[in-house]
Order: C-alpha cells, then structure tokens, then sequence
C-alpha cells in the first residue's frame, strides 16, 4: 500500500495522459521542442512537492500547530482530481526572460456557470502560473495581491495558454503579470497583475 501510495506522489502530472486533447498535446509537443536548446524547461509537478524548497518552508515558516492528522495528508489542489477532471496543465520556464507559459485545460469539474470555466478555477491556475513565475525568481513566496480582469468566459473542457511575466522586484515584493489566450492566440480570457512576497524568515506564518 505505501509502496503503491508512494509511487502514486511521485507520478510527474505535467506529462500527456489519456485527458489531453489534440490541442494541448499539440503544444506540449511544440515546447518540448523548445527544450531542446535549453532556453525553455518543462516544470515536473507532483502531488505532494518533496523538493528541497518545500522542506525549507517547512523548517523555517511553518509552525508545527498547523500539521495534525488532518493536514499531514495536504496535497496540491490542482493536482486532487481524477485525469481530465479538473486541472490538466504543464509550465514551461524560461529563466533568461522570467516567463512562465502554462498550457491548461480545465475539465468539466471546474464548472462555473454551463459551459464554462468557475472564476475561482481560472484563479487557481493564474495563481498557480504567476506562484510559480515569483518563486522561481524569488524562492518561498506567497501571494499578497491578485488582480484579475475576466474579459471573455473560457470555454469548460478548452485548452488555453497562459503567458506569465516577472515585471519587477522590490525588495521582497514580486510583481508578476499573467495573460490567457486561446490557442489560436485571437482571444484574450484574461488580464491579471500580481503580488508575490518572499517570506521573511524572522516570521512564521500565523
Ligand atoms: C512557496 C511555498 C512552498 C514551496 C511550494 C513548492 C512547490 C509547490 C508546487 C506548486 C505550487 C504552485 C505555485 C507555488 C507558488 C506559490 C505558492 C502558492 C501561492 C499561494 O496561493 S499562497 C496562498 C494565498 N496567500 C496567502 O495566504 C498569504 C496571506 N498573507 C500573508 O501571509 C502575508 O500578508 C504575507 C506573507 C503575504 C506578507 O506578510 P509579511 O509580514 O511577510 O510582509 P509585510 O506585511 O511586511 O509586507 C511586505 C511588503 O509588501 C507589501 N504588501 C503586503 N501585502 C500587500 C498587498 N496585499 N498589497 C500591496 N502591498 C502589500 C507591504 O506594504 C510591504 O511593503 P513595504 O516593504 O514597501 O512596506
């Protein structure tokens, strides 16, 4: 069992599975290629994150009072559904210009109004892409700001890009900025502006 349950966290969810539609593996295929020069890495993305960051946050910010039996079995959100339920999606970086792109597609469990993506879904993956744009440029850091303007509803089951962008540091502030298109690129989902804190590490968390 905890053979099997171990094997399950390590699985990499930002691989191809079954749920991915032509599109997406379209543009997964698409960066991988950009991998090859190295200019472009495909982040892994797991279930429960073992990396060394996620010990750091552990030892230095996280007060012990917020682990009991319930929350030792924390796993990520957008990694907690079943394949092509929820979250399906891979990110990219690219270190030299700070941009994340994340291909997504939000399955039918994220639905807001029929038909289409819930706001809070689209939230979580822009929170997500933009977390992740700040914490590689800035380590452990947790979002203080995000502002998000929805201008056309995105479509339940679509697959859209999202262009993430580091635009500025100040001191332990990280603005970030995050557009979605659609595939073709003709339509824009949203607009978001982002701020990201690296933690202090004089302060636990309360
Ligand atoms: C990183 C986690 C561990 C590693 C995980 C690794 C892998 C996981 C894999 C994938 C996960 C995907 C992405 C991971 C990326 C990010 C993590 C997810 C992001 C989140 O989903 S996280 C949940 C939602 N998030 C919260 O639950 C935070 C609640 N909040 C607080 O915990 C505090 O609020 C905090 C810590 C943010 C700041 O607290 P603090 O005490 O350290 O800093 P302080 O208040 O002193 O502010 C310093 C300067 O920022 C300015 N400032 C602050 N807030 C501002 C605001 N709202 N607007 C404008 N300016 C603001 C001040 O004005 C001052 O500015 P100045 O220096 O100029 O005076």
């Amino acid at each position: 069992r905890l053979f099997s349950s171990e094997k399950l966290t390590q699985r990499d969810h930002s691989l191809p599975n079954p749920s991915w539609s032509k599109d997406l593996r379209l543009l997964f295929d698409q960066f991988m290629k950009k991998c090859e020069d190295s200019s472009w890495k495909r982040l892994p993305s797991y279930k429960c994150e073992s990396s060394q960051r996620v010990q750091d946050f552990k030892t230095h910010f996280l007060d012990p009072k917020f682990m009991n039996e319930q929350t030792v079995h924390g796993q990520l959100f957008t990694r907690s559904f079943e394949d092509g339920l929820g979250f399906e999606y891979a990110m990219f970086c690219n270190d030299a210009e700070k941009r994340i792109v994340c291909l997504f597609q939000g399955g039918p469990y994220l639905q807001g109004v029929p038909g289409f993506l819930h706001g809070g879904a689209i939230a979580t993956i822009i929170d997500a892409t933009t977390g992740m744009t700040a914490l590689l440029a800035g380590g452990i850091v947790m979002t203080a700001n995000l502002n998000i303007n929805f201008k056309r509803p995105i479509p339940l089951c679509s697959t859209v890009v999202l262009n993430s962008q580091l635009d500025k540091v100040e001191g332990r502030k990280f603005f970030v900025s995050c557009n979605i298109h659609s595939v073709d690129g003709k339509t824009l989902y949203s607009e978001t502006t982002g701020l990201f804190i690296k933690l202090d590490p004089d302060k636990r968390l309360k």
